[in-house]
């Protein structure tokens, strides 16, 4: 038998994926026909079919459920935003747990950084899109319940074509920034729905329920966006993976009880999980503000805004990539590799990102402290020693923003030296896309 190469055998698992995927349509498409007359099985309370009460028999044993709360989750729409460390979980518990339509949306694709924590995605899901991934994954485990998977950015165009093309019961808020929170909230209050919003960073996590029953909305607490130094990203900061994985559990939970008409919703209050001493705390929350923006007697705001603008650089900055310095003050990694060994270099990164890896004979002066009188001094008297015959120092961070703003830093303080200071643009993670992919990307 002739040898198959690596290429012919893809392709061919390729079409097998896609006959799958055909087989499993037509499966769906026939166990929706069935549905009804199954319905009707002489021994089952019309609410719910055979194969709903075995499927979900023991939440149905739950009080707080029962048969009522079981044909209501079916009845229900749940919109998904994120399928992320939070949506991830959230979902896997609203498609289990048989609520009848879930929206789930991203634009992103899957990273092999994604996996310790988004449970939906796997080795073979990498660069697919993370909606198709979690379709895949939620549609496996429960092929009775209609699960929608949407590669979208979720902006003020396409959330008002989202919430206008369907009722939904509850929004989840599985996404990792401050626009998108706001945005969130803003559209939700203008169409009366429950927005459960969750966080979580490094062993901390957040967990409440906005607009909800008159109880407050995002912007009854927080209303002006953070100053942007104040907003770490997991990119950033770091997260280990069951956080958001109990975070985004407890989202499907409060959005179980929301659908069900379940006493206990967490409206008014926020849960904070403190992962270090594996304790949870309850704090009340300020009733909704009568003056609110949003939400108040009065609103002011009507429609859905800019909200990248709104939030500026407190905006996710992944998204938004910040430009404060001259051309001539940034150097490409072409340029840039070419200099290495040859030019100081300043990595401003953390120290634990410096940890984890560096670029050879570079110095880390994390950002947050580049401007101590220590780390002044400190490098003075290297760029005396090391910059002697050299004129230039490159200034190097993850994406290229701290090097910026370390540059700015560097020339204020250090104006009486000889020297230029250059930000390498788009930083490390353009050097290991561009110059060498074994530089590892995070
Ligand atoms: N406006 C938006 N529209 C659609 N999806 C969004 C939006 N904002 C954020 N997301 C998605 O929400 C998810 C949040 O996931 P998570 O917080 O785990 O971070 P991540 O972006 O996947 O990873 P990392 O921060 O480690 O790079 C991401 O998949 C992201 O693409």
């Amino acid at each position: 038998m002739p040898e198959k190469n690596a290429i012919v055998l893809l392709a061919e698992i390729r079409d097998l994926k896609q006959q799958l995927k055909e087989k499993e349509q037509e499966l769906s498409a026939l166990l929706a026909t069935q549905k009804d007359s199954v319905l009707e099985n002489k021994y089952c309370n019309n609410a719910l079919s055979a194969e709903e009460i075995t499927r979900y028999s023991r939440q149905v044993l739950v009080p707080e459920i029962g048969i009522d709360g079981q044909a209501l989750l079916r009845n229900a729409k749940v919109l998904v935003v994120g399928a992320g460390g939070l949506g991830c979980p959230a979902s896997v518990y609203l498609a289990s747990s048989g609520v009848g339509q879930l929206t789930i949306v991203d634009y992103d694709e899957v990273e092999l950084s994604n996996l310790h924590r988004q449970i939906l995605h796997s080795e073979d899901d990498i660069n697919r899109p993370k909606v198709e991934s979690a379709y895949d994954k939620l549609h496996s485990i429960n092929r009775s319940i209609k699960v929608i998977p949407l590669k979208l950015h979720v902006d003020s165009d396409s959330i008002k074509k989202l919430l206008g093309s369907n009722k939904y019961d509850v929004v989840v808020d599985g996404t990792d920034n401050v626009a998108t929170r706001y945005l969130l909230n803003d559209a939700c209050v203008l169409n009366g729905i429950p927005l459960v919003s969750g966080s979580a960073l490094q062993l901390e996590g957040q967990l409440t329920v906005y607009n909800y029953k008159g109880g407050p909305c995002y912007r009854c607490l927080f209303p002006v966006p953070p100053p942007p130094e104040t907003v770490t990203s997991c990119g950033d900061g770091g997260v280990l993976g069951p956080v958001p994985g109990i975070i985004g559990v407890l989202q499907a939970l409060e959005t179980i009880k929301i659908i069900t008409n379940s006493p206990g919703v967490l409206s008014g209050r926020l849960l904070l999980f403190d992962g270090s001493r594996t304790k949870f705390r309850d704090i009340k929350l300020r009733p909704r503000n009568t003056e609110c923006n949003m939400c108040g007697d009065d609103p002011v705001i009507k429609d859905l805004v800019d909200y990248e603008q709104f939030c500026g650089a407190a905006a996710h900055d992944k998204v938004i990539n910040i430009d404060i310095l001259e051309n001539k003050e940034h150097v490409n990694v072409e340029e840039f590799s070419k200099k290495l060994g040859k030019r100081l270099v300043l990595d401003v990164r953390p120290v634990i990102q410096f940890q984890m890896c560096g670029l050879p004979k570079s110095y880390n002066f994390p950002y947050d402290c580049i401007d101590k009188q220590e780390n002044l001094e400190k490098l003075r008297h290297l760029i005396k020693e090391e910059n002697s015959d050299l004129k230039d120092v490159y200034v190097i961070c993850r994406r290229g923003n701290d090097s910026q703003r370390a540059v700015r830093k560097l020339k204020e303080n250090l104006s009486d030296l000889p020297v230029k200071f250059f930000s390498v643009k788009g930083g490390l993670q353009e050097f290991s896309r561009k110059i060498d992919p074994d530089f590892p990307v995070f």
